[in-house]
């Protein structure tokens, strides 16, 4: 049986702050994906930064090459790089990921895309803001004081790992895929919390579901579509507080699908995800204490280590399958 995602209001946030937390933990504890509406970010600023991207991905690659990510990073942009342990295969996409701090020579500079930086920023800005309040209210939910989550997602600490992903799926119009490639394979967030961002009539992201602990890769095979919505953001929840709330709060599958042709919109897809992830010195445990002690850095390291050896027994499964010789290269976290 499908789940529908639950929509949350949070406008007029101080005066109903209890009744939005109940709405929140209900969902996060049953679906782990939900849309809040009323969040306070100006419609025109998502826009812009929908436009800025694009720009940014019209780019000839050679321009965006400069700006590649570095190996062992998770800032810069990639192509056809991100491989994820369900699939084997390469996601259909490209991609830009902006971080707080370390961004030498990963921004791309005004010459080549005018804006795009001083635009993210002030994006960045609002999506952490609305992560707070939400974190605000699950960190109360746990047992945790109201600010409890803000020290360890602050983007003026420099071992912060907050990161923007801005997301582009390339057209599908006439192309054909065997049934092993997505846009984006089926995969959980490694982080605390994700805001995503779609854009009406580019549909695609599903959720499944039913994920019972955060160290664990089983799946359901009920899909759910998380439709755009407009005005609304997609929030899910992610592995850092799917281990920070003792497997309470779910951090659940999801993926993004090929559009059918004929059926449907197989133009290019856009997305925007601000993650957030505990600082690397932060230390993750929940307060009924049923996972050791870790820090923000070791669970990501820990996380990137999981898909690795995962993705290598993919591909030994797939070693005479044309279709899944691809080459593994840098896979970023989340
Ligand atoms: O583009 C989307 O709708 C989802 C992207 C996503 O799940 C991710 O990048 O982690
Ligand atoms: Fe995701």
């Amino acid at each position: 049986m499908s789940k529908s995602i639950p929509v949350i209001d949070l406008s007029d946030f101080g005066a109903h702050k209890n009744e939005i937390r109940e709405q929140l933990i209900t969902a996060a504890v049953d679906v782990g994906f939900f849309v809040v509406v009323g969040h306070g970010i100006p419609q025109n600023l998502i826009d812009e930064q929908f436009s800025i991207a694009k720009r940014f991905f019209q780019l000839p690659d050679d321009i965006k090459a400069k700006y590649s990510m570095p190996k062992g990073r998770n800032a810069g942009w990639e192509k056809m790089a991100q491989v994820r342990p369900s699939t084997g295969t390469n996601d259909l996409k490209e991609s830009i990921q902006i971080n707080y701090h370390d961004m030498e020579g990963l921004w791309p500079t005004e010459e080549d895309c005018e804006g795009f930086r001083s635009k993210s920023r002030e994006f960045m800005t609002a999506a952490h803001e609305v992560s707070m309040k939400i974190l605000s209210c699950f960190a109360l939910s746990l047992g945790f004081e109201e600010h409890f989550f803000e020290p360890h997602h602050d983007p003026a600490q420099l071992d912060n790992q907050q990161c923007l992903r801005c997301l582009y799926y390339h057209d599908c119009t006439g192309q054909k895929y065997p049934s092993n490639f997505w846009r984006a394979g089926a995969h959980t967030d490694f982080d605390t919390l994700t805001l995503l961002f779609q854009k009406e009539g580019e549909a695609g992201l599903e959720v499944c579901p039913g994920r019972e602990a955060s160290t664990d890769f089983a799946m359901g095979d009920v899909w759910t579509p998380v439709d755009p919505m407009k005005g609304g953001i997609v929030i899910n929840i992610g592995d850092m507080l799917m281990r920070w709330s003792d497997d309470k709060l779910k951090s659940n599958f999801h993926r993004v699908r090929v559009p059918k042709e004929g059926d449907e919109y197989t133009g290019p897809r856009q997305s925007l995800a601000y993650f957030n992830q505990a600082n690397k010195s932060s230390v993750i445990q929940g307060p009924l204490q049923k996972y050791p002690p870790l820090t923000g850095g070791d669970f990501i390291q820990q996380a990137l280590d999981r898909n690795f050896a995962a993705i290598q027994v993919q591909k030994a499964m797939h070693t005479t399958s044309a279709s899944n010789s691809v080459e593994i290269m840098g896979t970023a976290a989340a």
